[in-house]
């Protein structure tokens, strides 16, 4: 395959203020997280996951969703997603004006219990009812499907467990599945083989790469996707996260990054990479650390040139 093969156009999905954020110890003020989102919604994003309504207990850092939501300039047409767990964040993600409501389950059980403290199959059931309301009140549907590519509590996960949960989320009625590398640990082998296997559970044009930068091998897990045929990639301003219950798991792929490969591939995404070079030099002097962003860094310093 050349590059000539590759899809000429991807959405790329920015998760920088909720999964990128949602590890951050300090508490990060709403003001701050607003400015954020804001200046990614400049940027061009057509689809920004700005809040996640679950636990304070088991996530602090995100108490300020109802905040952040409130106080954000919306652009007509843009989609603002928020996680929900259950049907209590529903209804504050409804409230809160969520566009689209993403559920989150796993395809390795030891990480549905750490993550959302039930299994697999409980989960399922927990978010029958949130799909409901969801198309009941006429929301974006989304789900994301930790682990796909290996677990940090069972290692291993089965490629049938992957396309099983995948099947039961499209049977909910979701828009959009991502396929997610919860701990950074793919490589493009593995992607070609979880991803050709998803693709026979839910149409093409509806999953997502959702790729951590843990092992330094997101960009070319987002290579190998495109291979795949994949078109939605998430990626995370400054790649700031990580996620709160894998140790060790690094932040997502950084989204300069990501528009710096499809910029040199021709592939359109919509989005100003110099813009996001912005918001990702913002957010880290605000954290007081350089950005993890490669390409964001390197485009920072030749402007001081
Ligand atoms: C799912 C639960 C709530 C179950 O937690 P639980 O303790 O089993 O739930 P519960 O129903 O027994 O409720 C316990 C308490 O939480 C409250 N509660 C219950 N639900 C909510 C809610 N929605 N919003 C606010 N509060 C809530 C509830 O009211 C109660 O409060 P209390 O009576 O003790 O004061 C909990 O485990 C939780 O919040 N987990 C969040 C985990 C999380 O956010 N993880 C990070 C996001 S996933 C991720 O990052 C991966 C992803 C998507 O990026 C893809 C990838 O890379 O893999």
């Amino acid at each position: 395959m050349t590059a000539q093969d590759l899809p000429r156009k991807v959405k790329i999905v920015e998760v920088g203020p909720r999964d990128g954020l949602q590890n951050e110890k300090e508490t990060i003020p709403a003001d701050i997280k607003i400015a954020l989102v804001d200046r990614l919604t400049a940027a061009g994003f057509a689809n920004i996951e700005a809040a996640s309504f679950v636990s304070p207990k088991w996530v602090p850092q995100m108490a300020t969703s109802t905040e952040v939501m409130a106080g954000i300039a919306r652009r007509p047409g843009v989609l603002y997603s928020a996680l929900a767990p259950n049907m209590k964040g529903f209804e504050a993600a409804l409230a809160a004006g969520a566009d689209e409501i993403v559920i989150f389950g796993a395809a390795s059980e030891a990480f549905s219990q750490k993550n959302i403290n039930c299994s697999i199959a409980e989960s399922i059931e927990r978010f029958r009812d949130v799909a409901e309301a969801t198309k009941r009140h006429g929301l974006r549907l989304r789900a994301a499907v930790s682990c796909a590519f290996g677990c940090p509590y069972q290692g291993e996960v089965p490629l049938d467990a992957v396309a099983d949960v995948v099947a039961r989320l499209r049977d909910l009625g979701c828009d959009e599945i991502d396929i997610a590398d919860t701990i950074g640990v793919a490589t493009p082998r593995k992607v070609h083989e979880v991803m050709p296997r998803v693709i026979r559970e839910f149409p093409i044009e509806g999953l997502s790469g959702h790729f951590h930068d843990t092992y330094g091998q997101a960009i070319a897990n987002i290579y190998a996707s495109l291979e795949e045929g994949i078109t939605i990639y998430h990626s995370s301003v400054a790649g700031l996260g990580g996620c709160p219950y894998a140790k060790g798991a690094t932040g997502n792929v950084a989204t300069e990054d990501v528009l710096y490969l499809m910029q040199g591939l021709g592939i359109e995404t919509g989005v100003d990479l110099d813009a996001v070079v912005d918001a990702g030099q913002f957010i880290a002097g605000h954290l007081g650390r350089k950005s993890n962003s490669r390409a964001g860094n390197a485009i920072a310093a030749k402007r001081q040139q």
